[in-house]
C-alpha cells in the first residue's frame, strides 16, 4: 500500500523545526548538581579551568632529568636523587647532576630534558647517557600545556557525556550548573490501543508508540508522566490534556491528529490552547502537529508506529533539546551507494529505513529493510540508518549515491 503524498499544503520540514525553536523557549531554572548526578545534564554555564593541567612541569618516561648543557663535556653525571609521583625531588638540581625520575613525577628545578632509561647505562661513576638529544625540553610535559587555567573547557549547552566526567574531575572540579531537567507528559490514543500482556479484542492492536516514545525519551534525558492509553472520546482526551498540561512543560501525544472521524487531538489542542502548525512534506509523519496549551507545549504525534518515531526524532528531538538548554548537534549524514532500488514520488522528503555497511571495496553501501509503509515497525527494528530522500526526488536506481542518517546519531544506538 502507498501512502498519498501531496506537497501543497505541506510545511517543509526545516520551516517546521524553525518554528518549534523560535516559539519554544529554554527553562530558565538551574541547579548545580555533584559529577556523580551530571552524566547527560545540559550545563547551564561554561566551565572556565581553575588549574593548570599538567599542574607542574612533569615527566613524560621512566628515566633521569637533567640540564641537557652539562653533556655538551660529559656523558657520565652523578645521580643528585630521585623525583617519583607525588614525591618530588626538594629544591634545585646541582649542576653537573642528574636525577632519577619517574613518569608524571615533578620535574626538578633547573633540569630541562628528561632522557629515558633505555638509553642510559647505570655506572659506579653516575648516569651514562648512551644518546644525546638534540634539543632542550624532550619528554618535559609543561604545566597548563593541555589545559591553561582561565581556559574555557565547556560552553553552555554542553551535555555531559561520560569522557567529560573523567576531564572534569582533572581539574578539581565537584560539580557543575547545569539546566533543569524538563518534564513531558505521554499518552497514546486510540480505542483500538491494548497493552502489551493483555489479549486482543476484534480489530485491536497493540500500543507500541508509548514504548519506544518513553525510551527515547529516557535517552534525551527528560523525567516522563505516562498518562497511558486514552480512548478516542473527546471527554476523556480533555481530561488528560489537563492532567498532562498542569504538571508537565510539554505533552506528547500519539494517534489522532489525522482527519478521521476519531480524530480529536487538534480540536482539544486548539480549544484548549491553540495549533501552531499542522502537516510537514515528509514521509513517513506529516499529520505532525505543534502548538501551546495554557501551561505547556504541545507535540501530537502521528499514530503510525513508524511516523511517530520518525517525527520524535526529527521534530521532537531538536524541539525538547532545545527546551532543555542543549546546544543542537549538527545533524552528521553519511553519503552511500544505494544497493537496491528505492520507489520514491516527489513532493515529500522521505525517512526510509535502511541497512548500512561497508562494502568489499571500502565504500559505504546501504540497502533496503523492504516494505516502508508507515505501520510497519519491523522495518524500524532491522535498520541501522534512515536513507534521507529529497522532496523532489523520484525512484532511485540501483547503484545511485543517497545520503543516511545514522541512528546512533539519533540517540537510538
Ligand atoms: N484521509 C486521510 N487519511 C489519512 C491521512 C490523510 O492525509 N488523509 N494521513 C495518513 C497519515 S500520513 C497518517 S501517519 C495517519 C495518522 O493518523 P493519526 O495520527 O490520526 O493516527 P490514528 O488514525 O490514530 O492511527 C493511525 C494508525 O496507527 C495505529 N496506532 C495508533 N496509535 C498507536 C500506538 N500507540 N501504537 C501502535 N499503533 C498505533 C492505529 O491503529 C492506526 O493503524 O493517518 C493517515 N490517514
Ligand atoms: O505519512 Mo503517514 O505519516 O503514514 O506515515
Amino acid at each position: 500500500m502507498t501512502d498519498c503524498c501531496s506537497a501543497p499544503g505541506l510545511m517543509p520540514l526545516e520551516q517546521g523545526l524553525e518554528k518549534l525553536c523560535q516559539e519554544i523557549t529554554t527553562v530558565t531554572e538551574t541547579e548545580a548538581v555533584i559529577l556523580d548526578n551530571a552524566l547527560d545534564r545540559i550545563l547551564a554555564q561554561s566551565v572556565i579551568s581553575p588549574v593548570n593541567v599538567p599542574s607542574h612541569n612533569n615527566s613524560a618516561m621512566d628515566g633521569y632529568a637533567l640540564r641537557l648543557g652539562d653533556l655538551a663535556n660529559a656523558d657520565t653525571l652523578p645521580l643528585a636523587g630521585q623525583s617519583l609521583a607525588g614525591h618530588p625531588f626538594q629544591g634545585e638540581m646541582p649542576a653537573g647532576h642528574c636525577v632519577r625520575i619517574m613518569t608524571g613525577a615533578s620535574v626538578p628545578d633547573g633540569a630541562d630534558t628528561v632522557i629515558m632509561q633505555e638509553q642510559v647505562n647505570v655506572t659506579d661513576h653516575g648516569i651514562q647517557f648512551l644518546n644525546k638529544p638534540n634539543k632542550t625540553g624532550s619528554n618535559i610535559r609543561l604545566a597548563g600545556e593541555d589545559i591553561p587555567e582561565g581556559c574555557e573547557v565547556f560552553t553552555a549547552g554542553h551535555k555531559v557525556r561520560a569522557q567529560d566526567l573523567g576531564l572534569l574531575a582533572s581539574l578539581g572540579v565537584p560539580e557543575v550548573n547545569v539546566y533543569r531537567r524538563i518534564k513531558v507528559a505521554l499518552f497514546s490514543t486510540g480505542d483500538e490501543l491494548k497493552l502489551p500482556g493483555q489479549s486482543l479484542g476484534p480489530g485491536d492492536i497493540y500500543d507500541s508508540n508509548r514504548f519506544a516514545l518513553k525510551a527515547m525519551l529516557k535517552r534525551l534525558g527528560a523525567d516522563i508522566l505516562d498518562l497511558g492509553l486514552i480512548a478516542d472520546d473527546p471527554d476523556a482526551l480533555r481530561q488528560a490534556f489537563s492532567e498532562a498540561d498542569c504538571q508537565a512543560d510539554v505533552v506528547i501525544t500519539s494517534g489522532g491528529v489525522s482527519v478521521g472521524d476519531a480524530d480529536f487531538v487538534k480540536d482539544i489542542l486548539q480549544e484548549m490552547g491553540r495549533m501552531s502548525f499542522w502537516k510537514l512534506a515528509i514521509k513517513p509523519g506529516k499529520p505532525f502537529a505543534f502548538g501551546r496549551l495554557p501551561n505547556s507545549w504541545f507535540i501530537g504525534l502521528p499514530g503510525n508506529p513508524v511516523s511517530a518515531t520518525v517525527t520524535f526524532q526529527q521534530l521532537a528531538t531538536p524541539a525538547l533539546m532545545h527546551l532543555m538548554g542543549a546546544r543542537q548537534a549538527e545533524l552528521q549524514t553519511i553519503q552511500a551507494i544505494c544497493k537496491t532500488p528505492l520507489k520514491k514520488g516527489p513532493g515529500r522528503r522521505e525517512f526510509q529505513r535502511g541497512i548500512l555497511s561497508t562494502g568489499d571495496n571500502g565504500q559505504m553501501e546501504v540497502v533496503t529493510t523492504g516494505s516502508q509503509g508507515s505501520g510497519v515497525m519491523r522495518s524500524m527494528g532491522l535498520a541501522n540508518c534512515y536513507i534521507v530522500l529529497p522532496e523532489e526526488q523520484g525512484n532511485v536506481a540501483e547503484g545511485e549515491q543517497v545520503t543516511v542518517q545514522l541512528f546512533n546519531h539519533l540517540l537510538m544506538n
